[in-house]
This record gives structure tokens, C-alpha cells and sequence, in this order.
């Protein structure tokens, strides 16, 4: 599958204000992260109104860190997801359990690459890869990963308006997603940043894809 453009997700969008920002920006999707041990965690209720809020146009991406297929799909109904994103490790059942309900975005890392099948296209099933520690701001090694890294995954970890044209540039995949570079302190976002991330994405991608 080839893709028109670079998406984009603003990850950890936890209030209303800059969940219309970045839909104003141009953002593709934002994040909205249950991960209990997150500091940037929404609720349930938070997270339905601004699902409510953005609009048809803007995906709403659950993101999930050591909870289980049921708590995911509890989530994904009361917060009105378009998306789940899961950062655990589940059988390749429960894979296919979730994603016979919702698009899923499953989270790998650096070392995953090359010991894993990559989704046939067309699955509802979309690879991430992150650094190993999610949401810390840590940039990966895009030139050393170039080689395993699988066409149409998405990319995370530490991209910022400053390097994601960088990271574009080395490993072209088919979404990039940002929160630490974008924030002025943990769950609370820059919108000017947020601005600068999606503008540098879209020059990345050349005149004829904006
Ligand atoms: O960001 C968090 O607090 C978080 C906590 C637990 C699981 C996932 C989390 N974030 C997931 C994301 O999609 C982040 O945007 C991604 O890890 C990139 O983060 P950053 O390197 O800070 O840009």
C-alpha cells in the first residue's frame, strides 16, 4: 500500500482546549493514554467529550499499557475510540480478538524488528515503533534501523518539530507520533509546537502531498 501523505498523531491530549488545537493544526489523531501509569492519563468521561468534540475528521487513539483486552475494549466504547493503540504483549488470539472490534495500533520496539510477521496489508492491525520507554522523549537510531523497518509502520520516540524531517527522511513511514517534544510540562501542550510538528511533517512530505 502506498501512502498520499505522512500522518500525524498528538499523543497525550488529557483537555479539550488542546485537543481542538491540534485538530486546528491539521493533526490526523490524537492520543488519549489510559495507561494507569501514565502522567498524562484522561478518564473515561474526559475522553468521550472530547472525542465527542474533534469532530469525524480527527482518529481518537486509545493508548494502553498493562491492561487487558476487556479493559481495552470497555475503554474504547466509553471513550468513543476510533483506535486502541496497545503497548502490552498479548497472544496472537487476543491480538486477533481486538482487532476484529477496532483498528489497532501494536506497539514495538527496536528490538522486535525482524523477529515478528508484519500485518498483511489490509489488516486491521498497524505496527508502531517506539522507544522502549513510551512517552520519554528518547529519539531511536533511524539510520540503523532503516533496513527492518517494515512499510506502512508508524514511527514514535522523541520526534519533535526539530528532527522529524530527519527521521522522515531515513525510515518514510506511513505516520509519526509525538507528545514530550510538544508539551510545555507532562499532559499539557505548546500549540505552537504542536503547529510547528505538523507544518515540518507536511514540508517533509514534499509541495505535492500538502
Ligand atoms: O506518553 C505516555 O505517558 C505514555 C505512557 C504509557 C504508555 C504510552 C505512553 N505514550 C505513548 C505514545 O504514543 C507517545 O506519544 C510515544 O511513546 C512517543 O512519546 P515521546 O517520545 O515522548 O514523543
Amino acid at each position: 500500500m502506498s501512502f498520499a501523505r505522512t500522518r500525524v498523531k498528538i499523543c497525550g491530549t488529557t483537555n479539550l482546549s488542546d485537543a481542538l488545537s491540534a485538530a486546528e493544526a491539521g493533526a490526523d489523531a490524537i492520543g488519549l493514554i489510559f495507561a494507569p501509569v501514565s502522567k498524562r492519563r484522561i478518564d473515561a468521561a474526559a475522553a468521550r467529550q472530547i472525542s465527542l468534540a474533534v469532530g469525524p475528521s480527527v482518529g481518537r487513539v486509545g493508548v494502553f499499557l498493562d491492561q487487558s483486552p476487556e479493559d481495552v475494549l470497555r475503554l474504547a466504547d466509553a471513550a468513543r475510540l476510533s483506535a486502541v493503540q496497545i503497548h502490552d504483549r498479548y497472544s496472537e488470539a487476543e491480538w486477533a480478538e481486538l482487532a476484529s472490534f477496532h483498528p489497532v495500533v501494536r506497539v514495538v520496539g527496536p528490538a522486535d524488528l525482524g523477529q515478528m510477521d508484519v500485518p498483511a496489508p489490509g489488516s486491521s492491525i498497524t505496527l508502531m515503533l517506539d522507544a522502549p520507554q513510551p512517552g520519554s522523549g528518547q529519539p531511536l537510531d533511524w539510520p540503523a534501523l532503516t533496513p527492518a523497518f517494515p512499510v506502512g509502520a508508524w514511527l514514535a520516540g522523541g520526534l519533535g518539530p526539530s528532527n522529524v524531517a530527519q527521521a522522515i527522511s531515513a525510515l518514510r513511514p506511513a505516520g509519526v507520533d509525538a507528545v514530550s517534544a510538544l508539551e510545555v510540562r507532562p499532559g499539557h501542550k505548546d500549540p505552537a509546537l504542536v503547529r510547528a510538528f505538523v507544518e515540518a511533517v507536511r514540508r517533509a512530505d514534499g509541495p505535492s502531498q500538502r
